[in-house]
């Protein structure tokens, strides 16, 4: 797989949008924590416009792989990022100065009750997420290729 390529387009969320340049410009030497817990920086294609979305996300690691949580704080709804994805499986992880390249796999079941603990351990507020929602928040675990 090559590098992905495109024109990056700014988040309209400035909050998020603000952490993900920060992460990548210091190499996630500042941006790369929320309230003192690791944070890392997707970058996925969008579903639309083809263009590189870049998505600060809690850090949820476990044997050299990655999952990702689309809680969006428990909203009702997906967070765009997730559609891109579900488009577009390729995607880029940035875990501190390293940027590498993923396959993005929804996880159910078993796999996904498993990834859910480890996620619920790197930061807990997803518990109280997923109560004050039915939206069943999605996990995908990142595979490097
Ligand atoms: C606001 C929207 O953001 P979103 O993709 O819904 O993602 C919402 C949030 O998940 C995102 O802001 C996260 O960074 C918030 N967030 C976390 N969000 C999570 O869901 N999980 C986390 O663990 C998490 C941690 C976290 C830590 C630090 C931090 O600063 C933010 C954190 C957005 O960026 N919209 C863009 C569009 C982006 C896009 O991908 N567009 C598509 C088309 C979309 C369409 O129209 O269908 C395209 O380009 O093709 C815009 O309005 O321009």
């Amino acid at each position: 797989f090559m590098p992905l390529t495109g024109e990056y387009e700014p988040s309209t969320s400035d909050w998020a949008r603000k952490q993900a340049e920060l992460y990548e410009a210091t190499g996630g030497a500042e941006g790369g924590e929320l309230r003192g817990m690791p944070v890392i920086v997707l970058t996925t294609v969008g579903a639309k416009s083809g263009k590189l979305r870049k998505t600060a996300l809690m850090r949820v690691e476990h044997d050299g792989e990655y999952a990702v949580v689309a809680s969006l704080g428990g909203a009702p709804k997906h967070p765009v990022w997730y559609f891109n994805m579900v488009a577009h499986p390729h995607v880029e992880l940035q875990d501190g100065p390293e940027k590498l390249d993923y396959l993005a796999r929804e996880v159910t079941g078993d796999e996904k009750a498993a990834w859910w603990e480890r996620a619920v351990a790197a930061f807990p507020d997803y518990a109280d997420y997923q109560e004050k929602t039915d939206r069943e928040i999605p996990v995908f675990v990142l595979e490097a290729i």
